[in-house]
């Protein structure tokens, strides 16, 4: 007899729910690089992309008064009557989304915002529409004012990156995130709190389990906890949220580029019982035909690329059509030679 076991989820949107066994204090073994020190920060920033592809940065010098004019603008924001910020039209991907992520099926407890921060896009119909209203003047300036930090600070972190691999050309990864072809996206998501759970040992996937395509993530968000990351064993680990500091997430782009030695962290975010989450993230991607495929100055002798070529317009591409627990980077894998006394045996290409 087949037993079909349906996933748990809350009926009015099909939301799954997520296993999450109470958490008691515990030592959090989420990486903590200040940014002060660069000589030690871009080695231990190495150690921890490749252990986790994730890690938390301080003394970042951006002013918590930047932070928290944006936070604010977007608490404005999400807190307008659902009709108005549905007359902005569903997200195509970029605009006002609630639950539906991305066009294939995938729902969770949130309501965002998602941009095009692209400096040539020609797509920028709802940004031009919404933020061009004298109501959204001081949102517009203090987006603009945001992303303008986050550039900097992931050039500064993809810079410290390269000086901690020994590549000499230190802008090796940031030029592909600050050309300005470069596709970058800013999102902003709002959780709201679903108290429904409280006391269960489960919650509602606020933003299912997946890993950024570009190349690197920032992430801030307010003190809500609700975001894990994935161990390579598997196991979730509950991030402690931190309003001052920033996350930073390895994307599949930067694997790709260090051939597998970073790793593109899998995430997740559960909704919280009691408190609204609201995070902002800048995701700094290449240009469209930009080819993507380890670097020389990594590679090491005999060492064979992992991926089979391609440009981020054909990634991203393949990405929009696939779901978000998907491991995208699977259909650009080369298979594994498998070698005995010198010779390969077995080369499926
Ligand atoms: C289900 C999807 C949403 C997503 C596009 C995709 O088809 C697969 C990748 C998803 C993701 C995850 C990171 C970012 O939040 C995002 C904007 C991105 O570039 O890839 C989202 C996409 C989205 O929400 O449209
Ligand atoms: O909202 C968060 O904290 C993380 C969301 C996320 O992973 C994403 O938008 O890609
Ligand atoms: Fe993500």
């Amino acid at each position: 007899m087949v037993v079909l076991v349906a996933k748990p989820t809350i009926e009015q949107h099909q939301i799954p729910l997520i296993k999450s066994p109470k958490q008691s204090t515990f030592l959090s073994i989420i990486p903590i690089i200040d940014l002060s020190d660069p000589v030690s920060a871009s080695t231990s920033m190495v150690k921890a992309c490749s252990e986790y592809g994730f890690f938390k940065v301080t003394s970042h010098g951006i002013p918590m008064e930047l932070i928290n004019k944006l936070e604010a603008e977007a608490v404005k924001f999400f807190s307008l009557p659902q009709i108005e910020k549905e007359r902005l039209g569903q997200p195509n991907p970029f605009g006002y989304g609630n639950k539906k992520i991305g066009a294939n099926g995938d729902v969770g407890w949130l309501e965002y915002l998602l941009l095009d921060i692209t400096s040539k896009s020609k797509n920028k119909s709802f940004i031009s529409s919404f933020l061009s209203e004298p109501s959204s003047t001081s949102f517009c300036a203090a987006l603009n004012e945001y992303i303008a930090a986050m550039r900097r600070l992931a050039r500064q972190v993809l810079e410290l990156l390269a000086d901690g691999l020994g590549i000499k050309q230190r802008d090796i990864f940031s030029k592909l995130v600050m050309n300005e072809e470069s596709d970058s996206v800013f999102r902003v998501n709002h959780y709201p709190p679903y108290p429904l759970l409280q006391g269960f040992n489960c919650s509602l996937t606020g933003f299912g389990e997946h890993t950024d395509p570009q190349v690197i993530s920032v992430l801030r968000s307010n003190n809500t906890a609700g975001l894990q990351i994935a161990l390579r064993d598997g196991s979730w680990v509950s991030v402690p949220p931190d309003q001052e500091s920033f996350f930073i997430n390895v994307g599949d782009s930067l694997q790709v580029l260090t051939n597998g030695r970073f790793r593109s962290v899998k995430h997740r975010v559960l909704a919280n019982g009691m408190r609204s989450r609201l995070s902002m993230i800048y995701f700094g991607g290449p240009a469209p035909k930009q080819r993507l495929a380890p670097l020389q100055q990594l590679m090491e002798e005999g060492e064979q690329s992992l991926y089979k070529e391609f440009t981020w317009f054909e990634y991203k591409a393949s990405a929009y059509k696939s779901r978000l627990a998907d491991n995208r980077l699977a259909q650009f894998e080369k298979q594994k030679q498998l070698v005995s006394d010198g010779k390969t045996l077995i080369n499926h290409q």
